[in-house]
């Protein structure tokens, strides 16, 4: 997967080469490149933003320097520049926003088919509404949101999806099942909150491991887990439960 992120601060994705998503990157799994949307402002002072139409606090950043980044960006592959990935003529392009649509592991999941992302993350008060406008269909923008909170800007947004996705592509995460076993994964984890974890040693300053977990029963485990994780749910995300699937419930869940 190709990933490609303009920003004012390119220098906030530092934290992209460690990890997981560093050594998804040594091996190819993830292309992400960075670009300075000041490297298309051509006055001396390279302004991005200026004073919002109709009045109002803050700044807005200008149109004319992100279609230039953004062109820049998208062209080059589409220009024969260079081999767009896996044949995608043009990516995904993620505007973060907080009056997006929800960034769920529903789109994580959506965005990890994806073979090339465009992720637009702005500062001020965010970006002229006539990007998302030029763009719109060419390069199906999604306006996402990754909580109901207000950040300083778009790039704290980025760190996050490019994590939820990332680990997502096959080969990243060592262990395949972890993924399947995530909360709110499709099938039998979906909308339920996983349960607690424990490693050795099997006594911790009075601290006891269930002992189920070391009875080598996987059916009874499996079942205890499930157990934890309705529980928890329904004691810190009842809502999630209403969107249980009934049918997923065995007999057992439905006593709980
Ligand atoms: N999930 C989530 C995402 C973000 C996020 C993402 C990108 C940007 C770019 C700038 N900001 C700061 C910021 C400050 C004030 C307003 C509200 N103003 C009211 C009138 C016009 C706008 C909007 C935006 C971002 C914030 N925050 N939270």
């Amino acid at each position: 997967m190709r990933v490609d992120i303009i920003s004012i601060f390119p220098e906030y994705f530092a934290p992209l080469d460690v990890s997981l998503m560093g050594k998804a990157r040594e091996r190819g799994i993830l292309d992400i490149r960075l670009h300075q949307l000041r490297d298309w402002a051509h006055d001396v002072h390279r302004t991005v933003d200026d004073t919002p139409y109709g009045g109002g606090p803050g700044m807005v950043m200008k149109p004319e320097i992100w279609g230039e980044a953004i062109d820049a960006v998208v062209g080059a592959a589409a220009a024969g520049g260079e081999a767009a990935p896996e044949g995608a003529v043009a990516p995904r392009m993620i505007v973060p926003t907080p009056s997006g649509r929800p960034f769920t592991q529903e789109v994580a999941l959506e965005y990890a088919k994806e073979p090339w992302l465009l992720f637009t993350p702005a500062r001020y008060e965010g970006i002229d509404s006539r990007v998302m406008a030029e763009y719109g269909f060419r390069l199906r923008v999604d306006e996402v949101s990754i909580g109901d909170y207000v950040l300083a800007g778009g790039e704290a947004a980025v760190l996050v999806m490019v994590e939820a996705v990332g680990r997502l592509l096959p080969g990243v995460l060592g262990n395949a099942a972890s993924v399947a076993d995530d909360s709110f994964a499709p099938g039998t984890m979906e909308n339920l909150l996983e349960g607690p974890v424990y490693t050795k040693p099997p006594t911790w300053r009075g601290h006891d491991v269930p002992e189920i977990l070391l009875s080598g029963h996987h059916g009874k485990i499996a079942r205890w887990r499930r157990d934890e994780a309705l529980r928890r749910t329904a004691e810190k995300r009842p809502e999630l439960l209403a969107r249980l699937d009934p049918d997923s419930l065995d007999k057992h869940d439905r006593q709980l």
